[in-house]
């Protein structure tokens, strides 16, 4: 429940709106308890009236009637503006919460961030931040709203007895204390395994759908399927005994209800036989008990689901609770002297970094060589601070990088990673992404020189023979999802080509030349080096072929670091 708190908070965001839909949804309440206590009178009085010619010619049908219609039909127009003002309401703030959990987020380290799986992280940012509405339209406005009910539907009958004024304090006041804690005891574990099995169903549906083409070739994919058949009958368990106990909180309520309205006709008709009442008054007590009941109605339910939304609220707050990555103040214009200092790096128990001292003066071109898994990329990654090094130092031109401005640290840095990320988007806008300022000639240049124009020109039928609409055509070559279009081969130019166009002081390459044959291997390499000539890069490799071109050469050896050319 605690971790309820810092939400709650949040929704002092929209008080005006948030206030309006309370009062809004009291207003709806106390125009159907005037409509059924004013009916209940009416009908009482016009039996009454109809017993002699005098007393019916003489009553007034008009004004409880018009009390009937406009109860009626306010109650119409205020619930309608309750939805609509309460639930515009929760959508702002849904959607402000959304924005202010990606901004929690943003800022938490990546290597932080792996340990959650993407669908989980996206499951938070949908789902759990979805479920927070339930606080505001299920929780505080009913619960309020039947507060004031109670209090008011009080007063309006101890003006007529005392006596019956506390009793709907005593009965309705008792079920409203009673019912929360029994219904959120009742629901707990259910709501919040309902939870769990939801999000692990959106998981196990994720990797099942990405993985499907692999499962099939090995033959596994009716396993998984089966997996995920389990799981969503575990779901629809959870989801079953809620609404059982969604059935239990309507019976017990009709039952409070209908016992409610039998007592205050037994302490209405005590009052009528000592003449505290009249006979409608009499009825009118009871309708309005009745009436009173439907506040109490979402009570149930809030506090049933109570544990689903506690158990959203803690997802969100472990995301949020994870340290952002701090950033420091100086942003020096870099040459590309790059230092590495007695550094040491662990993941967990597993160390892989082992006081390791390096210089790089800058525009030097250096391999880092050495068997699979010796930590070549953790290496790169702390100077790019993917991880921070547990201790030691890394610096750029004699500046530690933690205090490097997070603008100043990468516009310095130019990084081909192991694996390109493709947007499901344009060639141009996913060159773009490296220098949104590039004009179209130039990113046509950088297509040109890493050979990007060929995945164009195999997409021929796309591309028409007048030479300004073929240009036009290959910028606006659409790459699909996740670069689904593009061979291995291809992302990898398309990195090629982004570090061409951003221009920074120091280029990491990371197996830069993976799944490209040797001639286009040979040719790119010479072009990136030609490009970064004056500046520093770190280029990790297995390949013997491209160390010849190479101011200097390290191995990485069971985390210590030995030099091997240069
Ligand atoms: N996030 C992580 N958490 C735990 N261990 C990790 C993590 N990333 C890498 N490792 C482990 O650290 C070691 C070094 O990994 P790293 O990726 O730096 O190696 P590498 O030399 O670049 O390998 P490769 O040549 O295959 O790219 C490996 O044993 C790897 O399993």
């Amino acid at each position: 429940m605690g971790n309820l708190l810092p939400f709650i908070k949040l929704y002092r965001r929209y008080p005006g709106a948030m206030a309006l839909g309370v009062l809004l949804s009291i207003t709806t309440l106390l125009a159907s308890l005037g409509l059924l206590a004013l009916s209940g009178w009416f009908i009482t009085s016009t039996a009454i009236a109809g017993l002699t010619l005098a007393t019916a010619q003489s009553f007034n049908f008009f004004t409880p009637g018009a009390g009937v219609r406009g109860f009626s039909i306010g109650r119409t127009a205020s619930r309608y503006f309750e939805r609509l003002v309460s639930h515009d309401a929760t959508f702002k703030l849904l959607a402000w919460l959304r924005g202010w959990f990606f901004a929690r987020l943003a800022p938490v380290p990546l290597h932080r961030l792996k340990q959650f799986r993407k669908g989980d992280l996206l499951n938070r940012l949908v789902a759990d931040v979805d479920a927070l509405d339930q606080l505001y339209l299920r929780m505080f406005s009913p619960i309020l709203a039947a507060v004031v009910t109670i209090v008011m539907l009080a007063l309006g009958l101890s003006w007529f007895s005392t006596t019956l004024g506390l009793s709907v304090v005593l009965m309705m006041g008792g079920w409203l204390l009673l019912l929360p804690p029994l219904f959120y005891a009742l629901g707990r574990h259910s709501s919040k395994a309902k939870g769990i099995s939801q999000q692990q169903l959106r998981q196990a549906a994720l990797d099942y759908l990405q993985g499907m083409a692999e499962l099939q070739i090995v033959g596994t994919e009716p396993v998984f399927r089966q997996q995920l058949d389990d799981r969503e009958r575990q779901l629809h368990q959870h989801q079953a005994r809620l609404s059982k106990l969604e059935g239990l909180g309507s019976a017990l309520l009709t039952f409070a209800a209908g016992s409610s309205a039998v007592w205050m006709l037994y302490l209405a008709a005590g009052e009528y036989q000592a003449e505290v009442i009249s006979g409608p008054v009499m009825v009118m007590s009871v309708f309005a008990v009745l009436a009173g009941f439907e506040a109490l109605m979402p009570v149930p339910g809030a506090f049933q689901f109570l544990g689903f939304t506690a158990q959203a609220a803690g997802q969100l707050k472990e995301v949020i609770d994870q340290p952002p990555m701090v950033y420091g103040k100086q942003a020096p214009e870099v040459k590309g002297l790059v230092e590495f200092k007695n550094v040491n790096f662990s993941y967990d128990e597993l160390q892989v970094l082992d006081q390791v001292t390096l210089t790089i003066p800058a525009g030097q071109h250096v391999a880092l060589v050495g068997k699979t898994g010796c930590g070549k990329s953790t290496l790169a990654g702390l100077l790019t601070r993917y991880n921070d090094c547990d201790s030691g130092q890394v610096l750029v031109d004699g500046v530690p990088v933690p205090d490097f401005t997070e603008q100043a640290l990468y516009q310095a840095l130019a990084v081909i990673p192991q694996k390109t990320h493709v947007l499901s988007a344009t060639l141009r806008d996913n060159l773009k992404l490296a220098d949104h300022s590039a004009s179209d000639e130039r990113l046509l240049e950088v297509i040109q020189t890493t050979g990007l124009n060929q995945l164009a020109a195999a997409r021929s039928n796309k591309v028409s023979s007048n030479k300004v609409n073929s240009n036009e055509a290959i910028l606006d070559l659409w790459l699909g999802q996740g670069g689904i279009m593009l061979s291995g081969g291809e992302q990898r130019r398309l990195a090629i080509a982004r570090t061409m166009l951003k221009q920074a002081d120091i280029l990491i390459m990371d197996e830069a030349s993976e799944g490209l044959d040797r001639f286009s291997e040979q040719l790119l390499l010479n072009r990136i080096l030609e490009a970064y000539q004056h500046k520093t890069v770190i280029m990790i490799t297995h390949k013997q072929s491209m160390l010849d071109k190479m101011d200097a050469v390290y191995r990485l050896d069971a985390g210590c670091l030995s030099v091997v050319a240069g």
